[in-house]
């Protein structure tokens, strides 16, 4: 069909900012959805998993893995990556934030309750990586976190944002400029659309998920 064709989860993990990335640059995308061993066992045999690992993403005839990998590709496809190396690079540096951020919650729900530390995730948050983003913005004062322009580094911001939100609704209370930019960004039309309900935008991860996953990869 020419579309891209994810295969992952039903849920969000290692996933949902390609789903953000393709969904910003108004692409459509198709998904598989992995449910059982069989399937990922079929994946394995058919030589689609090159280190046996999900997410896949097929596009333009390649099965691509490795998320990094995936969302670089995509971010240069769809001119989201700067305009030269230097702008490539803060971006690089900031989804690397916005990723190492992400990256705590999403193993949040693979942690034993009692071993789960969200204020940790809030301390980091509101000390180490939001008051970076607000002082870019601060600082040139433009809209966009880049070279003035719209880019994958914004993206990943109003994802990483959002998904801190959902376990604190007042993180951004002392970001004024960071609660603009949130209100700005989600007005883009592609990310306002994937926004509203009905998108492929994935919810937080329930028990459900948690063990869907563990079921999967269970020898
Ligand atoms: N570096 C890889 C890691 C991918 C990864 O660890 N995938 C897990 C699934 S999940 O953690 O994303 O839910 C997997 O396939 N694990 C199976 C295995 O490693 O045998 C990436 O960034 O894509």
């Amino acid at each position: 069909s020419g579309k891209p064709k994810l295969t992952y989860f039903n849920g969000r993990g290692r996933m949902e900012s390609t789903r953000w990335l393709l969904a910003a640059a108004g692409v459509e995308f198709e998904e598989e959805f992995l449910e059982t061993k069989e399937q990922y066992q079929k994946l394995i045999k058919d030589g689609a998993l090159l280190f046996d690992q999900v997410p896949l993403v097929e596009i333009d005839g390649m099965k691509m893995v490795q998320t990094r990998a995936i969302l670089s590709y995509i971010a240069a496809k769809y001119n989201l990556y700067g305009k030269d190396l230097k702008e490539r690079a803060l971006i690089d540096m900031y989804v690397e934030g916005t990723g190492d951020l992400m990256g705590m919650i999403i193993t949040f729900a693979f942690t034993p309750p009692k071993e789960r530390n969200l204020a940790l995730i809030i301390e980091r948050a509101t000390t180490r990586y939001f008051p970076v983003y607000e002082k870019v913005l601060k600082q040139h004062g433009q809209e966009f976190l880049v070279g003035n322009r719209f880019s994958w580094a914004d993206v990943q911001l109003l994802e990483a944002i959002l998904m801190v939100e959902e376990k604190e609704p007042t993180v951004l209370s002392k970001f004024p400029v960071l609660q603009a930019f949130k209100a700005r960004i989600s007005n883009i039309p592609t990310i306002k659309k994937f926004l509203q309900p009905g998108s492929q935008r994935k919810p937080p991860p329930d028990d459900q998920y948690v063990a869907t996953v563990m079921e999967v990869f269970k020898k």
